[in-house]
């Protein structure tokens, strides 16, 4: 590599370049939305214009899209291709059993749809996002914006009987004002602290009128790939049981990774 990336860079490329040993060729795939997604997408637009690959990808969101058309990778919607062979998609936290928090980036909506329509979800991640219990990194709930105090009065009061560290719950904002998701919709933050069962939060947050969808991903992830900034990951498979380590071959990505780091 002739340019120093720096370590977090490094370590959510690493991740992304393993990610895409899981596609071949005429698959259909789901692109996810945040920095990491955003190099697993260029990545796979060098293996498109230099390997020929065949894919369609289905973006988790506009900002995805858009990348996806800048990099030559064609896209097309759910509602084209209906089913999915893989989804790559970062999370913002994952735990031993591979449950994750998402929708950090405001997209966990259609990265839900998106990732529950596919045979297997690939999260790529670094070390950051790894925890022995899901909630320190607040849990994005999106909601519609009628009667939004409301629905964010009874997500407070459903807490109360939950077993989480912490309760407070805060409007998502975008400099002055309310953050909007793709949909339209808000997104409150819910500061947890700890989740000790997210299966009932799960259950219980979508049960609350004026809730579209909650952040936990659950029993949804097959693999998650923690790269590293010496260029290692460490890939943890739900479904085989495995945790092996590899140092990925980034000998000839000088082209991609320098282009973008400049
Ligand atoms: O859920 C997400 C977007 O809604 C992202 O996957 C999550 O926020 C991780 O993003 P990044 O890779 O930038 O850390």
């Amino acid at each position: 590599m002739s340019a120093t990336p720096n370590p977090i860079d490094m370590a959510k490329y690493v991740s992304a370049r393993r990610a895409l040993d899981y596609v071949q060729d005429g698959m259909r795939v789901g692109l996810g939305t945040g920095s990491t997604a955003a190099w697993m997408v260029r990545c796979l637009g060098e293996m498109i214009r230099q390997d020929g690959l065949r894919v369609t990808g289905v973006p988790t969101s506009t900002r995805t899209a858009e990348l996806a058309r800048q990099c030559g990778v064609p896209i097309a919607t759910l509602e084209d291709v209906k089913w999915l062979d893989l989804t790559i998609d970062g999370a913002d936290e994952f735990d031993p059993d591979l449950a994750l928090i998402k929708g950090g980036g405001g997209a966990l909506l259609q990265e839900k749809i998106v990732a529950t329509a596919s045979d297997m979800m690939v999260v790529i991640t670094d070390k950051s996002k790894q925890v022995d219990h899901l909630g320190a990194f607040p849990l994005p709930v999106e909601v519609i914006p009628f009667g939004w105090q409301t629905t964010k009065a009874l997500i407070e009061e459903s807490l109360i009987g939950m077993d989480v560290a912490g309760r407070s719950v805060t409007l998502r904002l975008n400099r002055d004002a309310s953050y909007r998701t793709d949909e339209g919709n808000l997104i409150l933050d819910l500061h947890l602290r700890r989740i000790g069962n997210p299966r009932q939060l799960a259950l219980v947050l979508n049960q609350i009128p004026g809730v579209v969808e909650n952040g936990l991903f659950l029993d949804i992830c097959d693999v998650v790939i923690m790269g590293d900034a010496d260029g290692g990951v460490e890939v943890r498979d739900i479904n085989n049981g495995t945790v092996t380590y590899e140092k990925v071959d980034i000998q000839d990505d000088d082209n991609i990774f320098v282009a973008i780091a400049d």
